[in-house]
C-alpha cells in the first residue's frame, strides 16, 4: 500500500486537475492541463485561468467561479477555452471552495471531441430537415449554403449539378466575390471540377498546388476560363476546395468553396468536415430534386408540357377571384381540333404526339407570355386570357389561332394541315364560377364543330352562374 501512495496519481490522470486562487491566479495545474489547454503546467503558474477563457463564454464563467467560491459544489459547468494554438477546448468542470486554503480546486473534462460530434449531428439532422422545409430547390441551396458556413468559411460557395446524359455541368447556385455564375459547360472543360466528380475524391487545392499545378488545373475552353478566373482587378482563388455529390445512382455534381484570402484558408479539417456533410447534403438535394419532379409531372402534361387540367383549374380559380376582385373580363378559349384522330390512324400515334407538342407551341405564341395555355387531355386545350376589357378582345384572339392554323405543320419534313374548332366563354357574362365557365366554352365549341369546325364560337348562354 505504501510503494501505490507514493505514485502521484493525480499525474495519472486524463483529466487536468487546477487550483486557483478567488481572483482566479493559477497556484497548481496537473500534467494533463498541457494535452487539454496546449501549455504547459510552468507556463501558466501565477497566470489568470480566466484570462484562458473564450470571450464569449468569460460572464458564465465569472459567475459560476463566484458560486463555487460562495461554497457550492459544482458538478456540470461547461464553458471554452482558445487553447495555446488557437483553437477551441470545450470543457466540463467539476469544482468546489477548499476554505481552509482560499482556492477553488477544479477538474477540466475535456468534451471537445463530444461537442464536435454533436454539432456535427446538428448539421447532419438541419440538412436533413432542410430538404423537407425548403420550398424548392433554390431556397435548399441557400439554406445548405448557410449550415456550410456555420462549419467553415463560405463566402464564395457554388453547387454545380452534373447531367451524365450530356456530360455537362451547371451551377444552379453560385455565390461569388468576384465571379459571376458560369455558364453550363461540358464537364471536361474545368479539370477541378472533372476530377472531383468523376473521381468522387475531395480536392482541396492550396496557393502551392495551384501555383505548382497551374496548367494542369487551368480551365480548357474560353468559356471556362472565363468562368473561373477572376473579375479584372482581382486575383483568382487562393484555395479552392471541391467536394462531389454523390448518391446511390451516381454523381449528382459538387460543391465548391473558394477563398481569395489567407485569412479563409482552408485546411484538411475543412476537407474531412466538408466530405462529412456531402452525403447528407446529396441526399437532400436529390430527395428536393425528385419531389419536384413529381411535383411537376402531377401540374403539367409530359407530352407538351404545358400546365394541365388541374393546374389550369386552379390558375383559373385564382383567375376570377382576382378579375371578381378588381373588376374586370376573363375569357376562356376551349380549342379541339379537328378530325385529329385521322393523324394517328394514318400517320401513326408518334406523328399524332409530334403534333400535338407542335400545336402546343403554336398556341404560345400565339398569346402573352402571362396568359395560360393548357393541355385538357387528347386534342383539347384551352387558353386563358386575364384583364381583357371587352369580348372583342377573346374573339381576337380565338381568330389569331384560327388564323395562325392557317400555317401547315411541319412533322419531320411531313407537312399537315389541321384545323380547330374553338368555343369562347366570358367572365362574368358567361358563367362566375370555373367549371361553369369551362363548361360554356366546350359547349361553344362543340357548336362551332357541328357547324363544319375551323371556326370560332361564342358561348350562347348569358347567364350569371
Ligand atoms: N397521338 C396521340 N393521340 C392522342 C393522345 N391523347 C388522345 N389521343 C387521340 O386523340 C383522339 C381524340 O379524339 P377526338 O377528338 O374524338 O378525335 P377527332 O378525330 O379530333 O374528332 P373531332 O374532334 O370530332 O374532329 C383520339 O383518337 C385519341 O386516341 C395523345 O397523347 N397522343
Amino acid at each position: 500500500m505504501q510503494s501505490i501512495s507514493s505514485f502521484n496519481l493525480v499525474d495519472l490522470l486524463l483529466d487536468a486537475v487546477c487550483v486557483v486562487q478567488v481572483d482566479s491566479t493559477i497556484v497548481f495545474v496537473s500534467p494533463a492541463f498541457e494535452r487539454i489547454f496546449g501549455y504547459a503546467p510552468d507556463e501558466v503558474i501565477g497566470k489568470r485561468m480566466l484570462d484562458l477563457v473564450h470571450p464569449d463564454d468569460l460572464a458564465a464563467t465569472q459567475h459560476q467561479a463566484q458560486i463555487v467560491t460562495q461554497g457550492e459544489l459544482q458538478l456540470q459547468f461547461e464553458n471554452r477555452y482558445v487553447r495555446k494554438d488557437g483553437s477551441i477546448a470545450h470543457i466540463r468542470w467539476t469544482a468546489r471552495w477548499l476554505p481552509d486554503m482560499q482556492v477553488r480546486l477544479a477538474v477540466a473534462h475535456d468534451i471537445t471531441e463530444r461537442k464536435a460530434t454533436e454539432s456535427m449531428q446538428a448539421v447532419i439532422y438541419a440538412i436533413s430537415e432542410a430538404a423537407h422545409t425548403t420550398h424548392n430547390l433554390q431556397a435548399l441551396f441557400l439554406h445548405i449554403h448557410q449550415i456550410v458556413g456555420g462549419l467553415l468559411p463560405a463566402t464564395n460557395f457554388a453547387v454545380a449539378l452534373y447531367d451524365p446524359h450530356d456530360d455537362r455541368l451547371s451551377f444552379p447556385y453560385h455565390v461569388n466575390e468576384h465571379l459571376p455564375a458560369p455558364e453550363p459547360m461540358a464537364l471536361a472543360e474545368d479539370a477541378r471540377y472533372a476530377e472531383v466528380i468523376r473521381g468522387g475524391a475531395t480536392l482541396l487545392l492550396t496557393p502551392d498546388a495551384l501555383v505548382a499545378k497551374a496548367t494542369h488545373w487551368r480551365p480548357a475552353s474560353h468559356a471556362a476560363q472565363a468562368a473561373t478566373a477572376a473579375a479584372p482587378g482581382a486575383q483568382g482563388p487562393l484555395y479552392w476546395l471541391g467536394v462531389p455529390l454523390q448518391t446511390q445512382r451516381g454523381p449528382l455534381g459538387a460543391l465548391v468553396l473558394q477563398s481569395y484570402t489567407e485569412q479563409g484558408r482552408y485546411t484538411d479539417k475543412d476537407k474531412e468536415l466538408l466530405q462529412f456533410v456531402s452525403t447528407q447534403v446529396a441526399a437532400a438535394i436529390e430527395r428536393k430534386q425528385m419531389y419536384e419532379r413529381l411535383e411537376h409531372m402531377a401540374q403539367y402534361d409530359q407530352l407538351t408540357h404545358l400546365p394541365n387540367r388541374q393546374l389550369f383549374l386552379d390558375r383559373l380559380k385564382t383567375a376570377l377571384a382576382r378579375a371578381r376582385r378588381e373588376q374586370t373580363l376573363l375569357s376562356l378559349l376551349f380549342i379541339d381540333l379537328d378530325r385529329f384522330k385521322e393523324v394517328n390512324d394514318t400517320l401513326g400515334h408518334a406523328m399524332g404526339d409530334l403534333l400535338l407538342q407542335r400545336v402546343a407551341q403554336r398556341l404560345l405564341e400565339c398569346v402573352r407570355a402571362s396568359d395560360t395555355v393548357a393541355r385538357l387531355g387528347g386534342d383539347e386545350f384551352v387558353v386563358l386570357l386575364e384583364g381583357g376589357q371587352a369580348r372583342e378582345h377573346a374573339t381576337t384572339a380565338a381568330n389569331k389561332i384560327l388564323a395562325a392554323f392557317g400555317q401547315d405543320f411541319d412533322l419531320e419534313g411531313q407537312r399537315l394541315y389541321i384545323q380547330p374548332s374553338i368555343g369562347v366563354a366570358i367572365y362574368p357574362e358567361h358563367g362566375g364560377e370555373e367549371h361553369h365557365l369551362l363548361g360554356h366554352a366546350d359547349e361553344a365549341m362543340y357548336l362551332s364543330k357541328r357547324n363544319g369546325g375551323n371556326q370560332v364560337r361564342v358561348a350562347l348562354v348569358s347567364q350569371h352562374s
